[in-house]
């Protein structure tokens, strides 16, 4: 039986256990949901709403209850997605995968569901801690990974936003690494309908541009094998300390994912020991051409658990991966496909890497950045007049029409300018940043990096009219969290950021990552423009199911 677990919201720094701490803003916090669970404490909050630790009034059994944010409340669309990971996951019934057990409706009008609350860490803050993790202990936790996603295959789901922040860690009987996945919000429900409805449509771009695949990364129809992707590319980062594929755009991220081979695992961590065997299970899980790919979740399992048994390697393709001078159309949607030797190449312009090792991870403006690699580099119209992207709003899931096929291509003799995506609401925006100190930009909500101060020419946003919270962060510096409106080209913010002498807990070289506490608080705010409070969503899911009750299975 799992322990007891105790009223333990996490910290950053891993699993070490502290008060709750007090919530900004209006809260759920007292209240009783359902007549039976109270609202205990909160938990984190993510780009949909806020996990809280609950009580059932009668039992006394904690557990998390994900609310979706009141002003998302109104948008059905949101609705049916925040519900579908409910729906999703329950599906499923694997130990690893969270256990999904009621949902209902808040007082204000919004939704909640119930799971089970898990107290530990996810990987990502156990990477952040112990810089990478040796092998003995990856193969036990990928494992683990690997099973639950062989069940949610199974049940005809693929998740599709694997990742070590949503494989949480938590102590179960005597092992302190018993895995649970989460977070299957934009899990894809294979069986295609859901109350008369196709839950998904071919063309979307949504994911973390780290673990993304390259058919995920050009819009491409998915199916179970990008999870595989991801984790091979969890592996990678597990082992390794850094995932293989980083840029300070989305852009750069997925051109990679497209069209960079990996550096071996060995040569990235040469002093990690990593079994040879090992290093061909990530490069096999990693291939471009998903038809090179272990191809189903558990040909994996026994690759991993055969490591160091004798049984030698698992083949792993060298692939041709040409990067001719041709223009955009120099890539055919095809061309990474099953069966597919070759991936074309491009010249994919856009994205300017200025900082190799930072970490991007904002989903709002991957929709973007993938919907105009697919632009770049297919080379098609994804805004013609069918197209739903044209008519959304920035902070709507983008949604492209799925490529045409297109005839292999020849590599181009004049590399051609890329093709602008021309949505002027989906515009990017370059805002500069000046600092006393170079600082690293992050998200308020999540603390997802994006980019640095001192990046050439500032960072890329989305353009809107809505502000965006974002937190300065520099080692040896206070934090300060600001507002930016990314309304126009060009602006610039200066900000002076305060010294501190002894700040406890500062960690050298550690990674920021999502943060399971509410962001610090407030900082007075030298931001120009007018302060406003909403956030806006990230844009990795979409609508596309119909879906009222996550538990009529
Ligand atoms: N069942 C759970 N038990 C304990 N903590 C949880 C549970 N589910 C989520 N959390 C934590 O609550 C926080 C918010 O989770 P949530 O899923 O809303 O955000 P996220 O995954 O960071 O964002 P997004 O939904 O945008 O991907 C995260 O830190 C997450 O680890």
């Amino acid at each position: 039986m799992e322990d007891e677990p105790r009223l333990t919201p996490r910290q950053e720094d891993g699993p070490t256990l502290a008060e709750p701490e007090p919530e900004p803003g209006p809260s759920l916090t007292g209240t009783v949901l359902l007549d039976r669970y109270r609202v205990n404490a909160k938990i984190g909050a993510g780009g949909m709403g806020t996990v809280y630790l609950g009580e059932h009034t009668t039992i006394g059994k904690e557990f998390a209850i994900k609310v979706l944010s009141n002003e998302y409340a109104h948008r059905k669309d949101l609705v049916e997605r925040f519900l579908r990971e409910a729906r999703a996951a329950s599906m499923i019934r694997q130990q690893n995968v969270v256990e999904i057990t009621d949902y209902g409706d808040t007082p204000e009008g919004s939704v909640f569901f119930v799971m089970e609350f898990l107290d530990g860490e996810d990987l990502g803050a156990l990477l952040a801690r112990e810089q990478r993790v040796p092998w003995d202990r990856v193969r036990h936790l990928m494992i683990q990974v690997c099973r639950a996603l062989e069940a949610a295959h199974a049940a005809g789901i693929i998740h599709r936003d694997m990742k070590p922040d949503n494989c949480f860690r938590i102590e179960r009987g005597k092992d302190p690494d018993f895995i649970k996945v989460l977070d299957f919000g934009i899990a894809k429900i294979e069986s295609g309908e859901q109350g008369g409805k196709p839950l998904t449509q071919t063309g979307m771009i949504f994911g973390t541009p780290e673990y993304m695949s390259p058919e995920q990364a050009q819009g491409d129809k998915v199916d179970h094998r990008v999870d595989i992707y991801a984790v091979g590319v969890i592996m990678y980062e597990l082992l390794c300390g850094r995932p293989p594929f980083e840029g300070s755009t989305f852009m750069a991220i997925l051109t990679k994912h497209m069209f960079e081979v990996p550096e071996a695992p060995s040569k990235r961590a040469p002093d990690a020991g990593i079994p040879p065997e090992a290093e061909a299970i990530v490069l096999k899980a990693m291939q471009k051409d998903r038809a090179y790919r272990f191809q189903t979740m558990t040909e994996m399992i026994a690759a991993i658990e055969a490591v160091g048994t004798g049984a030698g390697a698992v083949e792993v393709v060298q692939e041709s991966i040409a990067r001719p001078e041709g223009g955009p159309t120099g890539f055919a949607p095809h061309q990474v496909g099953d069966g597919a030797a070759a991936v074309g190449a491009a010249a994919v312009g856009a994205g300017v890497e200025a900082a190799p090792t930072q970490r991007s991870g904002r989903k709002l403006i991957a929709g973007f950045a993938g919907l105009a690699l697919v632009a770049a580099v297919v080379g098609y119209a994804v805004f013609g007049p069918n197209s739903q992207a044209s008519e959304n709003s920035p902070s709507d899931p983008v949604v492209v029409n799925e490529p045409e096929p297109e005839p292999a291509p020849e590599p181009a003799p004049e590399p051609e300018p890329a093709p602008q995506p021309v949505a002027s609401d989906l515009t990017p925006v370059k805002l500069e940043f000046e600092t006393n100190v170079p600082a690293q930009i992050l998200d308020a909500r999540d603390r997802a990096i994006f980019g640095t101060s001192d990046a050439p020419g500032g960072l890329e946003f989305e353009l809107s009219d809505q502000p965006v919270k974002l937190i300065l962060s520099a080692e040896g510096y206070e934090e300060l969290e600001v507002e930016v409106v990314p309304n126009r080209e060009s602006k610039r913010y200066q900000y002076e950021l305060v010294e501190i002498s002894t700040k406890p807990g500062t960690k050298p070289g550690k990674r920021p990552r999502p943060r399971p506490s509410a962001a610090p608080e407030p900082e007075p705010e030298p931001e120009p423009e007018p302060a406003a409070s909403s956030h806006k969503l990230p844009t990795k899911g979409h609508n596309d199911g119909d879906l009222k009750n996550p538990f009529d299975n």
